[in-house]
C-alpha cells in the first residue's frame, strides 16, 4: 500500500459495531423423506450474536459445514435469516427504508476465495474496476477513483490495459480486492481469500487486508477455516461448530488455551500441517 492520507483510526471497544447480527437463526426445509410426512428442516445457523467495528478485523474459523458460507451470506444481505436482525450501523437492514439498504450494500463488499471466477475473463482491468461503480450507481470522478483504488492496492496504472489472464493469483487476489473497495465500503468480507493461493504469496494478500484495515479503518471479517492465516490478519476470532459460535477469543489465546472441542481441532490441524503463517501469528 502506498497511500497514508488517512489518518489510522483508533480500535474503540467502546465504539459502535457497524456491521452486526444480532440472535439470527437460519433453517432450511429439506425434501420429503416420505410422502405424507413433513418436510424436516435443517438449523444451519442457531442465535448468532457477531459483530465488527470500524479499524477492527475479526475471524471466524470453523470446519466444513459449520455454517460459514451461510453467515456471510446473511451479513452480506444475500439471504434474510429467519429469525434475529442484521444491522447496519446500528440499523436493521431487512426493515430499513431503501437509502439505508442502498447505503449497506455499497459500504459492505466481499472478497471471494477464488479470483479467476470472480473477474470477466473478457473485461479488461480498468472496465472491471468501473464495473462496480455502475451496477451501484455511484456518481462522480470515476476515473480519480480508479487510480485511488490502484494506489490502495499496490498495482501500477499499465495494468488497467490488462485481461484477467496476464496476471499472477497474487495480483488476481489483489484486484477482486481492488474492486471490492470501489464502491467506498466500511465492510469488507473476505472469505477465505487466501486458500486458493501459493503459500509463498498468501502473506502479501494478507498484508495487503491489514494495512487497509489500518490506514482506511475498515472494519474486516476474515472468514477462514485455517485458524493459522485468521490468526495472522485478526485480534479477535469466533469459532464456529454446527451452526454455534462456540468460542470467541484474542488468537494467541485460541492457540495456547483452546476450550471448545472444535477450536481444539482447528489448532490440532494446524500443528499436524507444516505452516509458517502458524509461527507469525505466535510471535
Ligand atoms: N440452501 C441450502 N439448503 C439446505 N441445506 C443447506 C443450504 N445451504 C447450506 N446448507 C447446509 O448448511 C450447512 C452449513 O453449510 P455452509 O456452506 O454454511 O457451511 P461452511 O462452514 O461454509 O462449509 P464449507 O467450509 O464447506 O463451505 C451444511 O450442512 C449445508 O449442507
Amino acid at each position: 500500500m502506498t497511500t497514508h492520507t488517512n489518518a489510522p483510526l483508533p480500535t474503540n471497544e467502546a465504539m459502535r459495531p457497524i456491521l452486526e447480527m444480532r440472535q439470527v437463526t437460519q433453517t432450511y426445509t429439506l425434501a420429503r423423506q416420505k410422502l405424507f410426512e413433513a418436510r424436516p428442516t435443517l438449523t444451519v445457523l442457531d442465535h448468532i450474536d457477531f459483530d465488527v467495528r470500524p479499524g477492527e478485523a475479526v475471524g471466524l474459523v470453523g470446519e466444513s459445514g459449520s455454517g460459514k458460507t451461510t453467515l456471510t451470506r446473511i451479513l452480506t444481505g444475500m439471504e434474510q435469516p429467519r429469525e434475529g436482525h442484521v444491522l447496519f450501523d446500528g440499523r436493521d437492514v431487512w426493515t430499513a427504508e431503501p437509502s439505508h439498504r442502498q447505503l449497506f450494500r455499497r459500504s459492505v463488499q466481499v472478497v471471494m476465495q477464488n479470483p479467476r471466477s470472480s473477474l470477466d475473463p473478457r473485461m479488461r482491468l480498468g472496465a472491471s474496476l468501473l464495473e462496480p461503480l455502475r451496477s451501484l450507481r455511484i456518481e462522480g470522478d470515476h476515473a480519480a477513483r480508479v487510480y485511488q483504488v490502484l494506489d490502495q492496492v499496490g498495482l501500477s496504472r499499465n495494468a488497467l490495459e490488462r485481461f484477467p489472464h496476464e496476471f499472477s493469483g497474487g495480483q488476481l487476489q489483489r484486484i477482486a480486492i481492488a474492486r471490492a473497495l470501489m464502491s467506498g465500503p466500511k465492510v469488507l468480507i473476505a472469505d477465505e481469500p487466501v486458500s486458493a493461493l501459493d503459500v509463498s504469496i498468501q502473506a502479501q494478500v494478507l498484508n495487503l487486508l491489514k494495512d487497509l484495515v489500518r490506514d482506511l479503518g475498515l472494519a474486516l471479517v476474515f472468514i477462514a477455516h485455517d485458524l493459522s492465516v485468521v490468526a495472522y490478519t485478526t485480534s479477535r476470532v469466533s469459532v464456529m461448530s454446527a451452526g454455534r459460535i462456540v468460542e470467541i477469543g484474542k488468537p494467541l489465546d485460541l492457540f495456547t488455551h483452546p476450550k471448545a472441542e472444535a477450536t481444539r481441532n482447528l489448532v490440532g490441524a494446524i500443528l499436524t500441517v507444516e505452516s509458517g503463517l502458524a509461527g507469525n501469528a505466535l510471535a
